[in-house]
């Protein structure tokens, strides 16, 4: 399987680096002027685009965020090429999300969204098929993983005595307001309730080391909670390892003979 990467940071590297047996990098997609960067975090081939890349890959992976999925996922689509995207939060456009479902319908492929930092999808995606499904998401981090986020604007991170819930809204909005740390909440949406009616809270707190996420969901089917301890990835503090791991667990499970 012929793979190409869009982004060269924290996820792409972890993905670069334990491809699958049966893959192989042809590329990278960075932005102008970062080919250099590109070529030494991935040893991979930089390229500008999907029509700049070496070799048509079978998969293209986005890493990059909602930036790189924008920059360079229609035109993938377009061309037949399957995407499989982190940026799940890119989706609360309505306007990208049609474009997204529209260049995938004219290559005759299909976008796949990794499950990312969180699990339990397949147990919403269930739930949402019978009635009255209610989904609370919590998405809470050491100060350190919001730096860099909108959180900045409303507290001092570096002062924090105790936990503060810095945004509480739909998983929408979320998903719009922080480009790099609500994905989780736009997947659970999207899996679940859908993007306005899930509720999402976002929390800094000094008092834990891993990125914690969890969910209340109700319904005609009952009830769960669930929640994950995520250890951040070594080169990022604001994304968990299991994003780049769910990445993998995709690219294993395409070619699979029997799927769970
Ligand atoms: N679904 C989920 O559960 C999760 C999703 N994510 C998403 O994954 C993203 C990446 O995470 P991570 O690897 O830790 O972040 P990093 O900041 O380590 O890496 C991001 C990489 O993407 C590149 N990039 C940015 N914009 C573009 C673009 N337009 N075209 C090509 N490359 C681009 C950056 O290049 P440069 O150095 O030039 O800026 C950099 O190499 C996050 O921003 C977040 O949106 C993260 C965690 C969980
Ligand atoms: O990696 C994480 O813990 C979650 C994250 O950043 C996101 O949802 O975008």
């Amino acid at each position: 399987m012929k793979i190409a990467l869009i982004g060269h940071g924290a996820i792409a590297g972890y993905v670069a680096a334990n491809l699958p047996a049966n893959s192989r990098l042809v590329g990278a997609i960075c932005r102008p002027g970062r080919e250099a960067a590109a070529r030494s975090a991935l040893s991979a081939v930089p390229a500008l685009s999907v029509a700049d890349l070496p070799e048509r890959p079978d998969l293209l992976v986005d890493c990059a965020g909602h930036a790189g999925l924008r920059a360079h996922g229609p035109s993938a689509l377009t061309a037949g090429i399957e995407v499989l995207s982190v940026s799940v939060g890119a989706l609360a456009d309505t306007g990208f999300c049609a474009e997204l479902e529209a260049a995938a319908r004219a290559g005759g492929t299909r976008l796949c969204l990794a499950s990312g930092a969180f699990g339990a999808l397949d147990a919403l995606s269930a739930a949402a098929m019978g009635q009255g499904l209610a989904v609370t998401y919590t998405g809470r981090k050491p100060p350190q993983g919001w730096r860099g986020s909108r959180a900045e604007e409303v507290l001092d991170l570096e002062a924090l005595a105790g936990p503060v819930t810095h945004f509480s809204g739909t998983a929408r909005e979320a998903a719009q307001a922080y480009p790099k740390n609500a994905n989780v909440a736009a997947a659970v949406a999207l899996a679940g309730a859908g993007l306005d009616a899930t509720r999402a809270e976002l929390i800094a707190d000094p008092g834990v080391t891993a990125n914690i996420h969890e969910i209340a969901a109700e319904g005609s089917f009952g009830r769960f909670r669930f929640q994950i301890e995520g250890l951040p990835l070594p080169g990022n503090p604001r994304s968990s390892a299991l994003t780049a791991l769910s990445l993998l667990a995709a690219l294993r499970q395409r070619h699979a003979a029997i799927r769970i």
